[in-house]
C-alpha cells in the first residue's frame, strides 16, 4: 500500500512568491492499482509524483510505502522503491552510454554498491530477450549509444529500464506526451502490458481524458493542489470522456470550452 496522508507542499514559503502547490492530499493506493492522474496546468500533478519520489519534501503530512514511513528519505534512498519515467525521453537514460550499459545501470537500481556495469554473456542475453519484446529491432543494437535512438525508441527503453527491477511504485509523468501519435500508442500499449504482467502499482499523469479512462483501474483528478475526483470500479466504467470533461469544467468553474477538445 502506498499512502499519502495530509500532504501539503509549499514552494517559497514566507516569500512573496509563496505557492501552495499541494493543499492537503490524502490518497491510499493499494498494491497493484494503476491510477491515472489528470488535472489542469499547475494543478500539482508533477509535485505529487515528486513527493512520492522524494524530489520534493512535503511541508506537512506523511508518505508511506508499505509499512515504511519514507517522508524524510531523499530520492536516492527511495531509488529501490520508486521507478519513474519522465516526459522528456532524454531524461530517463544516459545518452553517452550504450543501450546495454543503460539497462545494466537500471538493473542495479537501488543497489548500494557499484554501477552494475558488469556485462556477462548471460546478462546480455537477458537484455536481448527483453529488448526483442519491444519489436523495435533494438536487440541487435545493444552496443549503440542511447543518444542515437529516436525519442519513441528511447522512451520504450526507459520504460523497460524502469520495470527491470521490482519497485513498489512506478511513476509515469506524461511519459508519452512528447511522442508522435503512433509512438505514443505503442508506448502506452507497452505500459499496459508491463504493468499488467508485473501487477505494478502505478501512477500515470496524463493530459488526455481518453487515456485517463482507457488505462488503469482508477482515475484521480487534481485541481489547485486538491483531489477533485477519485473514481474506480463501476462508477469509472460508466464515465465517458464527455462526463470527465464536464467534471473538469465544473471543478474549474467554467463552461465547456476548447480544453475539452485539447484533452480528448
Ligand atoms: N520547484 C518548484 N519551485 C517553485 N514552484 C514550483 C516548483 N515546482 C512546481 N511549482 C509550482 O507548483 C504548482 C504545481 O506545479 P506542478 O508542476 O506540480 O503542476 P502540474 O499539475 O504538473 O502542471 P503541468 O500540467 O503544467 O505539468 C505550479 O504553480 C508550479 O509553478
Amino acid at each position: 500500500m502506498i499512502s499519502l496522508s495530509g500532504i501539503e507542499v509549499v514552494f517559497g514559503a514566507g516569500t512573496p512568491l509563496e505557492n501552495r502547490a499541494i493543499r492537503g492530499i490524502d490518497l491510499d493506493i493499494p498494491e497493484g492499482t494503476f491510477v491515472s492522474v489528470i488535472g489542469s496546468n499547475g494543478a500539482g500533478k508533477s509535485t505529487l509524483l515528486n513527493t512520492l519520489s522524494g524530489e520534493v519534501r512535503p511541508s506537512a503530512g506523511r508518505v508511506r510505502i508499505d509499512e515504511l514511513d519514507v517522508t524524510g528519505w531523499p530520492a536516492a534512498r527511495r531509488a529501490g522503491l520508486v521507478a519513474r519515467v519522465f516526459q522528456d525521453p532524454m531524461a530517463g537514460s544516459c545518452a553517452d552510454l550504450t543501450i546495454e550499459e543503460n539497462l545494466a545501470l537500471a538493473a542495479s537500481r537501488g543497489e548500494r554498491r557499484g554501477f552494475g556495469l558488469a556485462l556477462g554473456r548471460q546478462r546480455r542475453e537477458t537484455f536481448r530477450a527483453q529488448l526483442s519484446r519491444l519489436g523495435l529491432g533494438l536487440e541487435d543494437r545493444l552496443s549503440d549509444r542511447m543518444g542515437l535512438l529516436s525519442g519513441g525508441q528511447r522512451q520504450a527503453v526507459s520504460l523497460l529500464m524502469a520495470t527491470l527491477q521490482p519497485a513498489k511504485i512506478l511513476l509515469l509523468d506524461e511519459h508519452t506526451a512528447a511522442l508522435d501519435p503512433r509512438m505514443s500508442d505503442f508506448v502506452l500499449r507497452l505500459t499496459h502490458e508491463l504493468v499488467e504482467q508485473q501487477a505494478l502499482t502505478t501512477l500515470m499523469v496524463t493530459h488526455s481524458m481518453r487515456q485517463a479512462l482507457d488505462f488503469g483501474t482508477r482515475t484521480v483528478m487534481l485541481h489547485e493542489g486538491r483531489i477533485a475526483l477519485d473514481v474506480a470500479g463501476d462508477e469509472r466504467h460508466r464515465l465517458g470522456v464527455d462526463d470527465l470533461v464536464a467534471r473538469f469544467a465544473q471543478v474549474r468553474g467554467e463552461e465547456l470550452d476548447s480544453d475539452a477538445l485539447l484533452l480528448g
